[in-house]
This record gives structure tokens, C-alpha cells and sequence, in this order.
């Protein structure tokens, strides 16, 4: 496995390379992230992984300084997990003016809603810094979890109304054994929040389940969902039934997607799930 600091490093990689998957990923590794690297070693005969804390997609109030950095432990799960090569950029290699960028990328409309709407400017820093690993790396694929659906869809609609020559994938949330999304904040929890944190994942199936029995009074649905964020101690900041593309929902719609994120303590979660409406 090759460890490329550079992007001059990088671009010398990828051109000694065929068929590429990228995986996208802040750090501090876990099963959610391998499942990624997994089905990018499916998808084709070299993998890369990015690492790097993106300065741009925090807001000043948020945990850039705290999020943890676990690079050797992260280096030595990849090469375990078979990826060919780490991109691990500084901050001052993926932009030259102290962590800013004069351009930046913002895809209208879908970025404004759900997590857009309580982390103003989040989604243009996720646009930006991909656009640039896009750029850097050249992948034929790029892998992203579903855990962050929005992101996904956010980086899909980039690559579509920019014609990027990437194909952008979507892999399965992995969860633990009580239903948590696999994320690296949930290391933020005490014992307490991380027993009461599995009302985000229990509240979004309860709603899911009603949705497929046939319900769909989706205010009413909305409203029992963040009742039991904040019974269990959340501070919600949406609750929501979209349709697959995120828009709200219509007697048509074939695929839902329940969304969900708040607050417990000073750590923010989110999680989401799809269920088809019956027919
Ligand atoms: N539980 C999970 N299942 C599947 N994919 C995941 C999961 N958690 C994260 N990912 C994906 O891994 C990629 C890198 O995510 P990131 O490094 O931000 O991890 P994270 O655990 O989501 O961190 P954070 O707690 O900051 O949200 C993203 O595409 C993200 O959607
Ligand atoms: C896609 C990403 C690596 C961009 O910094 C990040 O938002 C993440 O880890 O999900
Ligand atoms: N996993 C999404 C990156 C973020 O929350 O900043």
C-alpha cells in the first residue's frame, strides 16, 4: 500500500493505474468505512483512499479541533483491508491560502434543507473538496455511505450538472448491534448517551414501518418520530419524510426516505433509512 502526501505524489500514482474506485473519508476508521472499501475492491482493480479533515465543511462553532485523528490505526486497517493506495493530503496541499479557497462549489436547492439547514455552508465545503479529489485522483467510481444521504445526493447532483467523468455509488449503512450508525462521532457519547442513542435509529423504523403498513399522515409521522428523539433526550433538528431524491413526498412516491438529526449532548448524529410504499 502506498502512502501519497502530495498531489503531484498522486497524480503520479493514478497514471500508472487502470481502473480506479475512490473512497472519500475523513479518518478515524470504522466498519462503516471498510464496508466502503470493500465494495470499492468490487468495483474495481485499485482502490484509494482519501483521508483528510475537510476545514472547509465545519462551521466555527463545530468540532474541527476535537474530531478525532487516528492515522496509524487508520493506515494499518487499510492496508489490512487490501486498498492499494492512501491519499493523505495536508491542509495547506489541498488548499494553498490556510485551509480557505477562493472557488467553491454550491449545488443549488438540494443543500439548503435537512443538515443544510442547521450547518449553513456544509454541503459547499463537501462539494468543494470532492470536486477536488475528483480532480486530483481521476477515479473511474467513488464510493459514499448512505448513513450521509444527503451528502450523497448532494455529490451526485455535482457530478451530473458539472458532467464529471466519475460514476458516484452508494453503499449501505452499517450499523452496530442495537441499530447506532457505525459513525467516528459516536466515540464522542458517554455511556449514557450511547445507551439512549439508539432512539434516532429505533424512531426512524417505527415511523418506516407505519409507512409501509400503508400510513400516511406524514405531519403526524413526523411529529411521533421527533417525540421520541427528544423523550430520549435529543435535541432534534428535523425529522423528516422525503421521497428518494429528498423532495417531500407525493400519493405517487415509490421510495421513501425518512431522515432524522439531532443533538444529544454536544454530539450531533444522523441517520436515515429508505422503505417502499406498498402497492
Ligand atoms: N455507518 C456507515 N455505513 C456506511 N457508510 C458510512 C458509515 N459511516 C460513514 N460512512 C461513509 O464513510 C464516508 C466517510 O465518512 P466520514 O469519514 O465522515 O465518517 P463518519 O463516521 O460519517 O464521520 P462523522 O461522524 O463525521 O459523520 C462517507 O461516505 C460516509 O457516508
Ligand atoms: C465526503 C467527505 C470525505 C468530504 O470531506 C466527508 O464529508 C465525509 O467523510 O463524509
Ligand atoms: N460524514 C459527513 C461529514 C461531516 O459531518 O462533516
Amino acid at each position: 500500500m502506498q502512502l501519497l502526501k502530495t498531489v503531484a505524489e498522486a497524480r503520479a500514482w493514478r497514471s500508472t493505474r487502470s481502473r480506479v474506485a475512490l473512497v472519500p473519508t475523513m479518518g478515524n476508521l470504522h466498519a462503516g468505512h471498510l464496508a466502503l472499501v470493500s465494495a470499492a475492491r468490487g468495483q474495481a482493480d485499485d482502490v484509494i483512499v482519501s483521508i483528510f479533515v475537510n476545514p472547509l465543511q465545519f462551521g466555527p462553532n463545530e468540532d474541527l479541533a476535537n474530531y478525532p485523528r487516528t492515522f496509524e490505526a487508520d493506515i494499518a486497517a487499510l492496508e489490512h483491508a487490501g486498498v492499494t493506495a492512501v491519499f493523505a493530503p495536508g491542509v495547506d496541499e489541498m488548499y494553498s491560502a490556510g485551509g480557505r479557497s477562493a472557488t467553491t462549489v454550491h449545488v443549488a436547492g438540494i443543500t439548503e434543507m435537512l443538515c443544510g439547514a442547521s450547518r449553513p455552508g456544509h454541503f459547499d465545503g463537501v462539494a468543494t473538496v470532492v470536486a477536488k479529489l475528483f480532480n486530483m485522483l481521476t477515479p473511474d467510481i467513488a464510493l459514499f455511505g448512505e448513513k450521509d444521504y444527503q451528502q450523497l445526493a448532494v455529490i451526485r447532483q455535482m457530478a451530473e450538472d458539472l458532467a464529471l467523468p466519475v460514476e458516484v455509488a452508494g453503499v449501505p449503512t452499517v450499523r452496530e448491534d442495537d441499530g447506532l450508525a457505525y459513525s467516528s462521532r459516536n466515540g464522542y457519547l458517554t455511556p449514557d448517551e450511547r445507551r439512549r442513542a439508539v432512539a434516532l435509529s429505533a424512531a426512524i423504523d417505527d415511523v418506516t414501518t407505519r409507512l409501509a403498513a400503508g400510513q400516511r399522515d406524514y405531519r403526524a409521522l413526523e411529529a411521533r418520530g421527533w417525540a421520541q428523539l427528544t423523550d430520549a433526550g435529543f435535541d432534534p433538528d428535523y425529522f423528516d419524510i422525503r421521497d428518494a431524491r429528498l423532495a417531500p413526498p407525493t400519493e405517487q412516491t415509490p421510495v421513501f426516505r425518512v431522515l432524522a438529526a439531532g443533538r444529544l449532548g454536544r454530539t450531533r448524529l444522523i441517520d436515515n433509512k429508505g422503505v417502499a410504499a406498498p402497492r
